[in-house]
């Protein structure tokens, strides 16, 4: 897996991502910067050009362009990829006179026939450029936009758009109307809808081109939102050394259901893992036999009454906590869950634990003060928070809310914190979607909080190593799988 390794090579820097809005002033910012807006636009148009010159041998192209600067870009590719003696036709949305600026003069340059956008003009076309409208757009693909990229998507032509897919908004991931692209070159950095769903799919594979922004710009705008990558965390990820003992790398509790006992049993194994140097479930009394018989380093500890369990976690030996997998949904859950919040000392509240509060949503704000980490899927999410808007919004205003780390699943999975900071992750595999794997993760950021890691950097990691995880073992995973995939992981990650 060389990706692991030259990606690790990148910077935080690197992972920023920009809304539709931040790339507009970083775009403002080069400009004042001495970078002319001609300049990016034809930067651009050849790094289109470029992109796919390295991908496909030369064969007959066609680039639709739009009304603003995306058809601007399509000019420049069109005019590029014809010098280097491609055979190029361009078809446009409207008229080529009501261009402005920098995107006028770029079409200017183009001295070919430019003919009128509808689905006829896809005849004898083997590439098309998908130039009609970039990130920024408000409205729904309609007439011959609509028709056009829908007829180029029913055939076999591969499709590059420039930007994103004409019809995908830059800053959720939806779509209004586009149609999947083999590739998409975007430019300085990516926008969160080139990974949110389902933006990302509709992408393609996604270069990111250099157009000669000025890094200064990344330090004015101060992105807050990330694409998951060790760059952000691995400095951070808690790593034995000589003088490291078992005490010193924490010790995860973990309440165990019953009678779904295979759940927390899974967490255990994913805390453990990842290098929680004690890991205990405590569970009633009844389940001590089940537990007991299949656990070898993992600890079990029995309670016989809730004020049991209340004393265990008032010692002091426990440096993180976990409820939620196999919990059940029930009044015992709902007072567990707001005794470890109690105590101020970091805990992850998942799966059953999250449900206990669809009654009192309120009840879970007004009960987190210390680190705190909340694992929902979409429907545990929409039973205790707001269900509207995009993903990276609810999750923002989730984490606001409540005052803990939200990590809201799925292949797109977000991760936010209450001060605004998110990040977008992009490893999963889709065989992750099978059961218990929710436990694992959540058994992850335990191993990872015990430590001392902070809530935001283990949510993080924790989400990236279970994709990480995820891949290495490839079809046929189950969520039992994944705890012994971490080592492979981590090797890779310290090479
Ligand atoms: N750093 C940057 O921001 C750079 C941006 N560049 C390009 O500029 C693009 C953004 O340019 P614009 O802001 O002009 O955006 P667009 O090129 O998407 O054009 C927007 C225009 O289309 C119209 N429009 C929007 N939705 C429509 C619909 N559904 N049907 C019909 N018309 C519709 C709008 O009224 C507006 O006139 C980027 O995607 C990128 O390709 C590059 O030229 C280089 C630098
Ligand atoms: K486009």
């Amino acid at each position: 897996m060389n990706m692991l390794i030259s990606e690790s090579v990148l910077t935080n820097r690197q992972c920023a991502l920009l809304t539709v809005g931040q790339m507009a002033e970083a775009d403002r910012r080069s400009v004042a910067a001495g970078v002319s807006s001609f300049e990016l636009m034809a930067n651009a148009g050849a790094a289109v050009a470029h992109e796919i010159e390295c991908h496909w041998t030369p064969r007959p192209v066609l680039v639709l362009c739009g009304p603003g600067n995306n058809g601007g870009d399509g000019f420049v590719t069109a005019h590029v990829l014809a010098e280097a003696g491609w055979p190029v036709r361009v078809a446009m949305l409207g008229s080529r006179f009501s261009l402005k600026d920098e995107a006028r003069q770029h079409a200017q340059r183009w001295v070919g026939e430019v003919e009128a956008l509808s689905p006829e003009v896809l005849e004898g076309a083997e590439l098309i450029v998908d130039a009609l409208f970039g990130a920024g757009l408000s409205r729904p693909l309609q007439d011959q936009a609509l028709e056009t990229l829908a007829a180029a998507s029913h055939g076999t032509v591969p499709i590059v758009a420039i930007d994103t897919p004409s019809g995908v908004m830059g800053d959720s991931g939806e779509s209004l109307g586009a149609v999947p692209a083999v590739l998409t070159v975007t430019f300085f950095r990516k926008k969160p809808g080139h990974l949110l769903l389902p933006g990302r799919d509709l992408c393609g594979e996604v270069i990111v081109a250099d157009i000669g922004t000025p890094k200064a710009v990344l330090d004015a705008i101060a992105p807050q939102t990330y694409e998951n990558h060790p760059a952000l965390w691995l400095a951070n990820l808690p790593r034995a050394t000589s003088d490291t003992d078992k005490h010193s790398r924490g010790h995860a509790l973990i309440f165990g259901g019953y009678p779904m006992t295979g759940a927390a049993r899974m967490a255990a194994r994913g805390a453990a893992r990842a290098g929680s140097g004690l890991t205990t479930i405590a569970v009633p009394e009844i389940a001590f036999p089940i537990y007991a018989t299949v656990l070898d380093s993992i600890m079990v500890r029995p309670w016989l009454t809730p004020e049991d369990f209340g004393h265990l976690l008032n010692g002091s030996r426990f440096s993180a906590w976990l409820i939620g997998p196999g919990a059940g949904v029930d009044k015992e859950t709902f007072g567990h869950a707001l005794a470890m919040l109690a105590t101020g000392r970091p805990t992850i509240i998942d799966a059953d634990a999250i449900t206990a509060f669809q009654d009192e949503p309120g009840a879970l704000d007004r009960a987190i003060h210390g680190p705190c980490v909340l694992t929902p899927h979409e429907s545990e999410f929409r039973r205790v928070f707001d269900p509207f808007g995009d993903k990276l919004t609810r999750t923002r205003a989730a984490a606001r809310r409540c005052g803990a780390v939200v990590v809201l699943k799925g292949s797109d999975t977000v991760i936010a914190a209450p001060d605004g900071r998110a990040i977008i992750n992009a490893n999963a595999p889709p065989t992750l979607a099978t059961a218990g794997t929710g436990d694992v993760l959540s058994g992850i950021i335990l191993g990872l909080l015990a430590q001392g890691m902070s809530a935001f950097d283990s949510a993080a990691a924790g989400v990236w190593l279970h994709g990480a995880a995820a891949a290495e073992f490839g079809p046929g995973l189950l969520a039992e799988d994944l705890p012994d995939l971490l080592p492979a992981v981590f090797r890779r990650l310290y090479s």
